[in-house]
């Protein structure tokens, strides 16, 4: 336990506008501060997690579950919120990272600069240096200009020793702009380390454009847990009039025999889904030893890796299923099979694959003695 990131998001965003504070506003698919609590997250130099909720949105229920976070109440100024997740530290704690929310564009090399910049001083912080022109005005005027020699913009996260910043917290007397500004009221050194354009601060309507087109381009492979999962199974032809393929019933003059419904396409998707979670397999969930599951549609098998790939903070990027078999001639009802599969996944029909193949009458598929399926599946977490 330690070093800990606190991420402030209890301000209000009055600036920003919206339907709802800037941090809970949506930006490439998730809301501001599930982006910034994610790039603390997969940080390997990290250990604890705090987020600082206002007290109004962790009564709304917004606190999220994943990735794993320490909540804590914020206060009405953000040295106050900054106070109270400093004071839910685990004891402990040697490094801590105070971080606003509102910068989701912060990158895996600022916060390793700043955490390494900490085995130096007892503070360190991004900045970048002004490069435009400074002046003063009054009423839309100029009415000076001011030398930006030694100038920097701060940006977060300033990353301090755990106990000199809890300290100068608790001591500090009145407002500050920053954390920096409380620990060099407290006489700690800071260290400055690059920062960078892309670790913007949200603050106006504007901003979300920008923040929006950064996430896009951060978004590389580095940074996203994709997740491969395989499945495979087999059932053998019995007495019957249909067989029950991806959801859809084909007529054959056999049937597939099974503890289930024996939909062997299902089952091989939905083991490819728990593979890819490495959760196991239908048996391990679906026990067909248990009773309950004797006849069961094998959707419910499907819907429950699908349920538990979202719990798990995964979206399906998509599936793609081979049936191996000489018949029932498969594409007639292929179209049917995507949208069935689909519909049960909650994906878009686009993402689902249903294909088949004979095995030139080799083996046990070739002398129609069963069906087999083969199944891949991707899980996404960005
Ligand atoms: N009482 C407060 C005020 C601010 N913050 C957090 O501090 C960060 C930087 O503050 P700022 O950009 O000023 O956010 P807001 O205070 O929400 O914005 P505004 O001033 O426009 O209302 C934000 O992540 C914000 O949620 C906080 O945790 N508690
Ligand atoms: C902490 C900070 O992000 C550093 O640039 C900044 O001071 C927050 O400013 P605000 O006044 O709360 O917008």
């Amino acid at each position: 336990m330690g070093t800990a990131a606190i991420i402030v998001a209890a301000g209000r965003g009055t600036r920003a506008g919206g339907p709802l504070p800037k941090q809970w506003q949506e930006l490439s698919g998730a809301p501001v501060v599930l982006h910034t609590l994610r790039a603390f997250a997969r940080h390997p130099g990290i250990d604890q997690l705090i987020l600082v909720l206002h007290p109004d949105d962790i009564a709304a229920g917004r606190a999220p579950s994943d990735p794993p976070c320490t909540i804590v109440p914020g206060g009405a100024e953000r040295r106050d919120s900054v106070l109270a997740g400093l004071e839910a530290c685990a004891p402990g704690t040697q490094k801590v990272l105070i971080h606003d929310a509102a910068r989701p564009g912060v990158s895996a090399a600022i916060i390793s600069a700043v955490l390494a910049a900490l085995d130096e001083t007892p503070a360190a912080a991004p900045a970048l240096p002004v490069t435009d022109a400074l002046w003063r005005g009054e009423k839309g005027r100029v009415t000076g200009t001011q030398d930006r020699t030694g100038l920097y913009r701060a940006q977060t996260p300033q990353g301090f020793a755990y106990a000199a910043i809890l300290a100068a917290h608790r001591a500090h007397p009145g407002p500050a702009a920053d954390d920096v500004e409380v620990a060099r009221a407290a006489g700690l050194e800071v260290a400055i380390v690059p920062g960078h354009e892309d670790n913007l601060k949200i603050t106006h309507p504007d901003d979300f454009t920008r923040a929006e087109r950064i996430l896009g381009a951060q978004m590389d492979i580095s940074q996203i847990d994709i997740r491969l999962g395989n499945g495979y199974d087999v059932h053998r032809f019995c007495e019957g009039d249909h067989v029950t393929l991806c959801g859809i019933d084909v007529p054959h003059e056999r049937a597939l025999d099974g503890h289930s419904d024996a939909d062997v396409g299902m089952h091989a998707v939905t083991d490819a889904l728990y593979g890819a979670l490495a959760q196991g397999d239908i048996g391990r969930h679906f026990p067909p030893s248990d009773p309950q599951w004797k006849g069961a549609a094998s959707e419910i098998f499907l819907a429950h890796a699908a349920n538990l790939a979202r719990e798990m903070g995964f979206t399906i990027g998509n599936v793609d299923c081979t049936l191996v078999c000489e018949r029932p001639k498969i594409g007639p009802h292929a179209d049917a099979m995507q949208a069935r599969m689909a519909e049960i996944l909650g994906i878009d029909p686009t993402r689902v694959s249903i294909k088949a193949t004979t095995s030139e009458r080799l083996g046990f598929t070739g002398r129609e003695e069963g069906i087999a399926a083969l199944a891949t599946a991707t899980l996404v977490k960005s």
